[in-house]
């Protein structure tokens, strides 16, 4: 028992209680601080499931700043007009407020009626330039802010527009979407009302005190001891906003993109009856949204007490230290009256500027969104002294090309060479996957190889102009690409200022015009989205026209024929012998029924040119040619055959 202390019957239960109720206070506290962590928080991922749409890197506030400034060019004059009406604003405000002090001290203490008449045309006046001053500076902000928009929202689409094929296979078309749509709209705030706002609050600010210094510049002193209180309160709150925000914007762009998927293939959605998976899918982001919107309610409410709270410490003190003053007879009652009003009017400017670190906060959620989008790269870039071609002969040269796509391991092409002569057609074949659409992308320059040199009429592709390399091709792709407009506007996107006789021709010409006649509004029916209003052949018919009009030198045929039964695919072939002749031709297929009678056939197998011949010499040598032919049925040949 050495250095035991002496035993009481009472101690160890004491003491036992007053550890039970030490531990239980900690739980208590733990659990408040979990329940207000709770509160404040945005639960990224709750259900697990993974991000459909990945949060935009993070970007300084300073840097959103610099991104975006230069977007304000145009309206920056009225910028200066705008910071005009902000300085005028809280002069006019406190002159009433000080109007107010004269109507109490000099009117209604005395009971004196002789200042009624001055008083009121003095309201009047201020009330009336209120109103002309309210109206003018509504009028400016919105058109200053909708210039900002306005820019930054075409610049925006213009720059994506312009990157690569690559950036699209790889992102969820709705995201994008709803950045360009919905996110553009938030950099405003962050920008131009911020920064107006910033000005405004700090302008009634200066006002406001420079009158209550003059006032009593003691109890304005004492008013000002909770500043700080104010900032502080921001400074922790605004972390909390914006990974609310993040979050709200990043389930948004979500919710677009599972939309656009969902509802663009409508018929697939429909026909495996997925309704209820896709419906799954997007309640799922739709109650992140949700989540995170509550979030957000729940920080700004309490960020809203708590700033109301520190408001209140602030107006009872000076209440307080001034009424003491009024019982001594060292301030009127007016005097009191118009200071407590002008206090509430400090606070607001005071509260607001340490509000709109979270408003930044929030809106700048977005501006990485958009930041991030602009970053964005097209992966081929035109020379900075491209070589104008004008319109090309159509020679064709893949030399020694190895592609791999950005991210697989495997080449999609590799040390493919070939030649097509101007007017020569050239059919590439093989297997599903062989790499017989990346070659056409590539002439196309949607990418540029990794090794080897593709040439149009002896020129790289990577020294011509972009718009110049695409004008000389003309392409027919295995999906027929058709937009929701009319059969006229569709044929004559081959060529713009197309005149109405040529597009007719070119409908002609593509065995197109008989159809288009019987539709019930002709050249002005509206063929629905994505031409569903049409049938697969008359949408094939409908490209075949455009790619007539546009009269390119090299044509690109990406598996025309697919898709098609017997009897449609064999109307196209008509037509598109009339469209290939003149023109060098790259026809892909892994369908022998249209390459027969093409100059050369080059044999793709896993990327590699396998073999290279005529239709004869391929059959003669190559097993595997032989082997694709029989699949794709002599039958359907002969019968092709004894047509044409
Ligand atoms: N955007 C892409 N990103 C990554 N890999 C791709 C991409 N596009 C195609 N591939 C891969 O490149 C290879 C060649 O594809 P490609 O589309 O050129 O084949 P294809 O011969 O045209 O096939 P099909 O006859 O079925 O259209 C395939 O293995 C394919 O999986």
């Amino acid at each position: 028992m050495r250095g035991a202390r002496p035993h009481s019957p009472f101690r160890g239960v004491a003491q036992g209680d007053g550890a039970c109720k030490e531990k239980a206070r900690r739980a208590a506290v733990r659990r408040l601080r979990r329940a207000l962590r709770l509160l404040l928080t945005v639960a990224e991922d709750p259900d697990g499931a993974g991000a459909l749409v990945e949060a935009a890197p993070p970007v300084a506030l300073r840097e959103v700043f610099r991104r975006f400034w230069p977007y304000t060019r145009g309206g920056r004059r009225w910028l200066v007009v705008i910071l005009a009406f902000v300085v005028l604003d809280p002069v006019v405000d406190a002159a009433e407020i000080w109007l107010f002090k004269i109507v109490i001290d000099d009117m209604l203490i005395p009971r004196d009626l002789q200042l009624f008449v001055p008083i009121a045309l003095a309201y009047l006046a201020f009330t009336f330039f209120s109103g002309v001053l309210a109206f003018a500076d509504e009028v400016t902000s919105t058109w200053v802010s909708e210039r900002f928009l306005l820019a930054l929202r075409s610049d925006l689409f213009r720059h994506v527009e312009g990157l690569s094929l690559g950036f699209f296979e790889r992102r969820r078309l709705g995201d994008v979407l709803s950045r360009v749509t919905g996110d553009v709209d938030a950099v405003e705030t962050f920008l131009l009302s911020g920064i107006v706002n910033a000005i405004a609050q700090i302008m009634r600010l200066a006002v406001f005190l420079a009158v209550l210094f003059y006032l009593r510049w003691d109890l304005t002193l004492l008013a000002l001891v909770i500043a700080p209180m104010f900032w502080c309160t921001a400074r922790r709150f605004s972390r909390r906003v914006k990974a609310a925000s993040r979050e709200r914007r990043r389930r948004s762009g979500s919710i677009s993109a599972i939309t656009e998927e969902a509802l663009g293939n409508i018929a697939l959605v429909q026909a495996y009856n997925r309704q209820r998976w896709e419906h799954g899918r997007f309640e799922r982001e739709n109650l992140g949204r949700f989540r995170a919107a509550m979030a957000s309610a729940r920080i700004a409410a309490v960020y809203g007490t708590v700033v109301d709270l520190i408001e209140l410490v602030g107006a009872l003190l000076v209440m307080g230290l001034g009424t003491w003053e009024l019982a001594h007879g060292h301030l009127t009652l007016g005097g009191l009256i118009v200071f407590l009003t002008l206090l509430t009017r400090l606070y607001s400017p005071i509260r607001g500027l340490s509000g709109l670190t979270n408003i930044f906060y929030s809106a700048s959620a977005a501006a990485e969104r958009i930041i991030e989008l602009l970053d964005q790269r097209p992966q081929v870039a035109q020379a900075a002294a491209p070589l104008e071609l004008g319109r090309a002969r159509g020679e064709i040269a893949f030399d020694d090309i190895t592609f791999r796509y950005p991210g697989t391991t495997r080449p999609a092409l590799h040390e493919v060479s070939f030649r097509v002569a101007p007017g020569e057609t050239l059919a590439l074949v093989g297997a599903s996957g062989a790499g017989k659409s990346t070659a056409a992308k590539l002439l196309l320059r949607f990418y540029d190889p990794d090794r080897g040199t593709l040439r149009l009429d002896g020129h790289d592709l990577r020294d011509l102009r972009l718009d110049d390399l695409r004008d000389n091709v003309a392409m027919l792709l295995q999906e027929t690409l058709v937009f929701h407009g009319t059969v006229r506007d569709n044929i004559a996107y081959g060529r713009p200022d197309a005149s109405d006789e040529e597009i007719v021709a070119a409908a002609h010409a593509a065995d197109a015009h008989t159809f288009i006649s019987q539709l019930p509004e002709g050249y002005d029916t509206v063929v629905g989205q994505r031409g569903r209003l049409l049938s697969g052949g008359q949408r094939q018919r409908l490209a075949i026209a455009r790619a007539m009009i546009r009269d390119a030198p090299v044509l690109l045929l990406d598996e025309p024929t697919t898709g098609l039964d017997a009897e449609s695919g064999r109307h196209i072939l008509q037509p598109l012998r009339l469209l290939m002749s003149g023109r060098s031709t790259i026809l892909i297929s892994h369908n022998l029924l249209t390459v027969r009678d093409a100059t050369q056939i080059v044999f793709l197998a896993h990327g590699r040119i396998a073999d290279h011949g005529t239709h004869d010499q391929l059959l003669a040598r190559s097993a595997a040619y032989a082997r694709l032919y029989r699949l794709h049925g002599p039958d359907d040949t002969a019968k092709v055959e004894a047509l044409s």
